[in-house]
């Protein structure tokens, strides 16, 4: 329970409190008092505006609504789209520009690579994933059915040397692609060595080979004539073959290979939002306590694995001796961005002058820029920003007015942390759809610090859904991949990064790769957004980190977005086709299908996140696969259920029926976890289960379609509860 201290006119939770004065701002050049004040001031300031524009959400939902309703015979196109402009849904197009955002750290303005997201209250992973800006090649093909255990390659549970050997040819075929030989191949290879300032590589005839492209050849580890590393390049991403011919694997390697690093995850997403569970001040200072070790480089994690107990910390740089004999220093560690929550939520962590809780937002942009100080003090072990820069992620915004009100925070936020102007980037996640119909305008907002443009699609299909309720039934989910509106949502928004100006200041990134079982798959499509003019794209875990960065070697991504840049053309109509199902006339069989999946994802997510406090997890599916499932997958599926609810498709027992059934799926799904509470058979009695419940039945009424207000309120119901 929160016990308040007076600050002010402000209550802040004690918990809260003591980590700022403690812990976050010694040494930050910002006085406790000071700070406090300021806290306050800006509070009254700008808490009037944010709830304004949660007013102005719901007022043009129900414009929408009653719209929708008033045509449900059916509408033309350009009625409906007169409509969206004279309610301000389109905004008037503001007049050309390019983004002029400053001191953005290579990592964003010129290196594609994979951007990796990870749950940051959780210290192990989030540690990991700031380490992942370098991952073992062989492992991850090892460990993943990118290779595949036919013809004896299983995985096993001890050391298989057939797959072994599927792993070191692939590997090996990269190579040939990345840092080709000049006619040969990596796997004719028996050593590696330097001679006069170059790679010389000697094959099993006795003939020597070099580089095709020489100056690929950046560093190595060891003696030129018996190295133990060598670096390699190329798109501007490293990769470093290892030689050991004692060890297990580089043993049976004619060169001796014992592995191949990639350069992975360049850029990382320390994620408050989505992925985790913060309900409270106790949560919110778990969240930050870790983004400041991880900002000082202190932070660490013990844990027992494989049962040994392991501590893990950040990873130092990398240095290697060059070519010609000097020193080359590669960051040992992912660039960090800190995504903070959207504009929707309060927090009972600190309440305002009239006792009401204060907009968790604001809190998350002071706070989070305050730990993030330390680094542009380096007060820490490592720097994150070589640049001077502090990246916040900003999700969930709602066109462009919601986008400057960000940006006017800043700006707050800079003058109270005694930050030059525009120090605080932004990345605008593109998850909304009155802000992808508004993109240039979103990116005119903020575009002095603009670092990134994201198409969320999961949180965006969830908004899609929700904005047209009244329309009709939807879709099945799973077409919703194929769908015009999305295509052209993905399309519009790399012209749009493209026309603004990104290359070379800011990312065009895209969505997430939510199944991280299947990495097979995931090499096989998603390359295809590098193609489609992305620089960077989400993953959900090194091991996935790892192998994208490989679609980076093959695809040129900077020629790509400068062909694109050729053919921009305006997706708007294409957008606006709301994917309202033409016909309903599923079959039982599919109507079954769709609930029983949706339901499976929302209860075996909502369990663990009510019960657990675990904001991301790993959900099957009904057809078994392993689903990353987070709030805004959730908001897919609970949408998905209550637009089939409110038209009809199926009745209020079906739901109810089908959710008992999946909710005893689930319970043995989780039957060996030992702290897990059953839902199965008092219901009534189980706080998630009446969350997945609400999250359905009182779907339509939810902001937006948004999870966390019922997620909140449970979760926090449960933790009173256990503390009585
Ligand atoms: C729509 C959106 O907003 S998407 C953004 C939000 N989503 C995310 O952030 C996804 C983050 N990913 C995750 O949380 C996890 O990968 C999950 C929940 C999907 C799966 O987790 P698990 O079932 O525990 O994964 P699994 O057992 O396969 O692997 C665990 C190992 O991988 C590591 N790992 C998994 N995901 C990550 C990650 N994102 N970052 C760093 N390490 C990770 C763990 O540290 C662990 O390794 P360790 O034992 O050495 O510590
Ligand atoms: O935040 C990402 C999304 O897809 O939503
Ligand atoms: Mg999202």
């Amino acid at each position: 329970m929160s016990q308040y201290v007076d600050i002010g006119n402000l209550k802040v939770d004690q918990a809260l409190y003591e980590f700022i004065v403690s812990e976050a701002l010694p040494e930050s050049g910002v006085a406790d008092g000071q700070f406090w004040s300021d806290f306050e001031t800006l509070l009254n300031e700008w808490t009037p505006a944010n709830r304004f524009l949660l007013e102005e959400r719901k007022t043009i939902q129900n414009q929408l609504d009653t719209w929708y309703r008033d045509h449900s015979t059916g509408y033309e196109f350009e009625e409906y789209k007169g409509f969206l402009e004279e309610i301000g849904y389109l905004e008037p197009k503001v007049d050309d520009f390019k983004i002029t955002s400053e001191n953005v750290d290579h990592e964003i303005a010129h290196q594609a690579g994979p951007q990796l997201v990870v749950p940051v209250d959780n210290a192990r992973y989030a540690l990991n994933a700031a380490n992942a800006r370098f991952g073992s090649l062989y492992d991850a093909l090892y460990g993943t059915d990118v290779i595949s255990e036919e013809d004896g390659a299983e995985r096993g549970s001890s050391y298989n040397p057939v797959r072994g050997e599927k792993v070191v040819a692939y590997a090996k075929e990269f190579l040939d692609r990345a840092v080709p030989l000049t006619g040969s191949s990596h796997k004719d290879a028996v050593t590696y060595k330097v001679t006069d300032e170059n790679l010389v590589v000697t094959l099993s005839d006795g003939s020597e080979r070099k580089l095709a492209e020489p100056e690929k050849f950046k560093g190595y580890h060891g003696l030129p004539e018996d190295p133990s590393a060598i670096l390699l390049e190329n798109h501007g991403l490293h990769l470093e073959i290892q030689l050991d011919p004692e060890h297990p694997i580089g043993k049976g390697d004619p060169a001796g290979v014992k592995d191949i690093l990639v350069e992975s995850a360049t850029t990382t997403i320390m994620d408050c939002e989505d992925s985790v569970a913060a309900v409270d001040a106790e949560d919110k200072v778990r969240v930050y306590k870790n983004l400041l070790g991880l900002m000082k480089g202190d932070l660490t994690a013990s844990f027992n694995k494989g049962g040994r107990e392991v501590t893990r910390h950040l990873q130092p740089d990398r240095s290697y001796t060059t070519p010609d004999g000097g020193e080359i220093v590669l960051k040992g560690r992912s660039l960090m961005f800190i995504r903070n929550v959207g504009h929707l939520m309060t927090t009972p962590a600190i309440l305002d002058r009239n006792g009401e809780e204060v907009p968790e937002g604001i809190v998350d942009g002071i706070v989070t820029c305050l730990l993030a100080k330390h680094d542009l003090l380096q007060n820490g072990k490592y720097q994150n920003s070589d640049a001077g820069s502090i990246y916040i992620v900003k999700p969930k915004m709602h066109g462009s007015k919601e986008v400057a009100f960000a940006n006017t925070l800043f700006n707050r936020i800079e003058d109270m942390l005694g930050l030059d102007r525009y120090t605080v980037k932004i990345g605008v996640m593109d998850e909304e759809r009155r802000t992808t119909l508004n993109l240039k305008n979103c990116i005119h907002a903020v575009k002095e610090r603009i670092v990134f443009i994201n198409t969320g699609f999961l949180d965006r299909t969830g908004d899609e859904i929700h904005t047209s309720m009244e329309a009709g039934a939807m879709i099945r989910k799973q077409e919703m991949k194929t769908s015009t509106w999305l295509h052209s949502y993905e399309q519009s928004n790399v012209n749009v990064g493209l026309e603004t100006g990104l290359i070379g200041k800011a990312q065009i990134g895209k969505g997430m790769w939510a199944m991280p079982e299947l990495m097979n798959n995931m090499m096989e499509q998603k390359g295809g957004q590098l193609k489609a003019g992305a620089n960077t794209a989400w993953v959900p875990s090194p091991t996935a980190a790892s192998l994208h960065a490989l679609h980076y070697h093959d695809i040129n991504v900077k020629a790509t977005q400068e062909k694109l840049m050729e053919n921009i053309t305006d997706k708007i109509d294409e957008i606006l086709q709301v994917p309202v199902a033409a016909s309903t006339d599923w079959n039982e069989q599919e109507i079954h299908e769709e609930l029983e999946n949706n339901a499976q994802g929302i209860l075996g997510y909502v369990v663990r996140w009510v019960n657990h406090g675990v904001g991301c997890s790993k959900v099957p599916d009904i057809n078994n696969i392993g689903l990353m499932e987070d709030r805004a997958t959730l908001r897919i599926s609970s949408q998905h259920m209550s637009n089939w609810l409110h038209h009809g498709i199926v009745t209020k027992e079906q739901v109810e029926k089908t959710l008992r059934k999946m909710a005893k799926v689930v319970d043995e799904q989780n039957a060996d976890d030992t702290q897990y509470r059953p839902m199965a058979p008092d219901y009534d009695q189980s706080i998630a289960y009446k969350a997945a419940r609400d999250l359905i039945f009182d779907g339509t009424k939810q902001p937006n379609g948004y999870t966390e207000p019922i997620l909140h309120k449970r979760r926090r119901e449960l933790k009173e509860k256990a503390f009585i």
